[in-house]
């Protein structure tokens, strides 16, 4: 069974049409890329794998369920912008990331020695143990990113989403935060869901990349039709399309 859904979605805002007939089906691990026209609806999509919008019509179901409407550890988000607190330390930042998934926030006692320690093995993995009791003010752009990473991970999510989460950073961070995440999805297996604007990022990190495109458009109004899944490529494969992989495995062999 797949792991993540999407069943003939619909979303409008308003009497707007943003999304439009968008069916999934992800296998559990995978690595989504999303790519697209700026406005099209990419994270409105990632929103609705939050539960932070819901369908007009359709349905999402992840794991078999409906994505509960708190955020809970299921489901990890960073997006473009440095999401960390600017006014707890590095550590501070990653245990209270930890804290989020209990009931009250906070943790005391042997939790808390027990989270520290988690916070502490989690810096060691993302890099970041030198400046554990800096503040984010003080860190790199590639730094902050890596941190917010880490609370990402934090609570072990079993899907992953991220918003162009690399566009603010300088070419050559780029690349060393290319290796990182690949490095740390080979080991937690997580289900993973990237938007980015960079294509050759999505081809060289993701399983698949979704386009989402307008199938439907009308000059005279270009808000009259949502957005749907318009390609989904094969990244595996050097990008080949699943259709034209669909042709090559039926297709009669040269004599
Ligand atoms: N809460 C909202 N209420 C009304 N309209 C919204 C809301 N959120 C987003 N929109 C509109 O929905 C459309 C899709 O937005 P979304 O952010 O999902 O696009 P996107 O493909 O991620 O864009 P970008 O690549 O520029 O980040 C945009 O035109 C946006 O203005």
């Amino acid at each position: 069974m797949s792991y993540v859904t999407a069943q003939n979605i619909f979303l409008s805002y308003g009497k707007r049409p943003i999304l439009e007939r968008v069916n999934l089906s992800v296998e559990k691990g995978e690595f989504i890329s999303i790519v697209g026209a700026s406005g099209c609806g990419k994270s409105t999509f990632l929103r609705l794998l939050l539960a932070q919008e819901q369908p007009t019509r359709g349905e999402v179901r992840i794991d078999g369920a409906e994505p509960a409407r708190e955020p809970g550890p299921d489901r990890g988000v960073v997006f473009q912008r440095y999401s960390v607190f600017p006014h707890m330390t590095v550590r501070e930042n990653i245990v209270a990331a930890t804290g989020l998934s209990r009931r009250f926030g906070r943790l005391f006692g042997a939790e808390r020695t027990a989270a520290r320690a988690a916070a502490g093995a989690m810096l060691e993995r993302i890099g970041l143990s030198h400046v554990a009791d800096q503040y984010p003010s003080s860190l790199s752009g590639g730094m902050q990113q890596r941190l917010a990473i880490g609370q990402a991970l934090a609570c072990k999510p079993r899907v992953l989403l991220l918003d162009e989460p690399f566009g603010a950073l300088d070419p050559g961070t780029r690349v060393s935060m290319h290796e990182f995440l690949t490095e740390l999805r080979a080991e937690t297996e997580m289900t993973v869901f990237m938007v980015t604007h960079d294509l050759e990022e999505g081809f060289k990190l993701g399983d698949r990349v979704l386009v989402f495109d307008k199938p439907r458009w009308d000059p005279d109004d270009p808000e009259a039709y949502g957005a749907t899944i318009t390609y989904d490529f094969d990244a595996r494969n050097d990008g080949i399309p699943f259709q034209t992989l669909e042709e090559a495995t039926h297709a009669t062999p040269a004599s």
